[in-house]
């Protein structure tokens, strides 16, 4: 992140921007780096010092070492030292506009603070990993590495399975407001406790006879190519819906036979889906009792 105007209320009068500053330092036992970042306040006339001042005191550091502040720029993987007399405010206003906005360090365009050595050297931290993230970044550019993706609509696509990845992906789309993600052939939902608009007719219609996967998972899709498999193939389907309580297995049954009925009628306005909704409870009351097993309660049937 960079800067970002604060309006008027600067020192003399002038335009005030935030300064997003990120610390690479060591801690001076294990070595490890500090993560926190910070904003500062400047104008157009604070210096690289003023800004560095700052810095130390809102990340509370150690005021008797000294400080660089680097200027990276994406492109290039291009990396400036600023001199103490320099203006950080005019070095982000040669930025390209996109990137005097906030946005995410890995877009590129912030600010480091490193330390310097005694010999005014400046200590580097976790150059293994800088110089691995800067040829990344490279290969990249050049094409020779696909972009890093922000969200995954197919778990299988993701980089790395993991629980924690995958959880994160779910996670990140979920906040988007897209919940469902598929696993291959799989339809994971994650409910929104809300109603989305992603349900009317003109969804029936977008999903209608369109291959999986082509586009943004969605429930109407599983239920598209079933009832287009069924005509196809001339054989019975199933789609299998799992989850614990309350996690959406009944509404997300509802669109299905919503959806087929809309396709196989071809009209949206058939008593039929209603019909068959409102045997539901009926069909599932008896599948409970026709298996009296311990997992009855999970249990539930639909046959249209
Ligand atoms: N896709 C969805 N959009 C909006 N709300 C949803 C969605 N899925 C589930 N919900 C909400 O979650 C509630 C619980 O869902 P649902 O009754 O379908 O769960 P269930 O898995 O069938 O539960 P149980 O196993 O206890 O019968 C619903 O009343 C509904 O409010």
């Amino acid at each position: 992140m960079s800067v970002k105007e604060a309006g008027s209320s600067g020192h003399r009068g002038q335009a005030a921007y935030h300064l997003h500053i990120y610390p690479q330092l060591a801690t001076s036992e294990s070595q490890a780096p500090c993560q926190a970042s910070c904003r500062v306040t400047a104008t157009k006339d604070s210096t690289t010092s003023d800004v560095i001042q700052d810095a130390i005191t809102s990340l509370q550091l150690d005021g008797s070492k000294r400080y660089v502040l680097v200027e990276v720029k994406e492109t290039g993987g291009e990396e400036w030292v600023l001199d103490a007399n320099d203006s950080p405010v005019h070095r982000v206003l040669l930025w390209p506009r996109r990137a005097q906005d906030e946005h995410p360090q890995e877009d590129g365009y912030y600010f480091l603070l490193q330390e310097r050595n005694a010999d005014g050297t400046i200590k580097y931290v976790h150059m293994q990993l800088m110089s691995q993230a800067t040829a990344t970044r490279r290969l990249v550019e050049r094409g020779l590495l696909p972009r890093p993706q922000a969200d995954f609509d197919d778990l299988c696509n993701l980089p790395e399975l993991t629980e924690e990845n995958l959880l994160k992906n779910l996670k990140h789309r979920f906040l988007q407001q897209k919940i469902y993600t598929y696993a291959g052939s799989i339809l994971v939902a994650v409910n929104p406790f809300k109603f989305l608009p992603i349900y009317n007719p003109k969804y029936v219609k977008m999903y209608e006879n369109q291959q999986l996967g082509k586009l943004e998972p969605h429930v109407f899709a599983l239920a598209d190519v079933t009832y287009y498999a069924m005509l196809r193939k001339h054989v019975n389907q199933c789609i299998v819906i799992s989850g614990e309580s309350g996690s959406g297995k009944t509404q997300s049954t509802n669109f299905l036979i919503h959806c087929l009925t809309a396709l196989s009628q071809k009209g949206y306005a058939s008593g039929v889906e209603r019909t068959i909704l409102g045997a539901g409870p009926v069909l599932e009351v008896l599948w409970a009792k026709s298996h009296l097993c311990q997992e009855a309660r999970l249990s539930s049937a639909c046959a249209v």
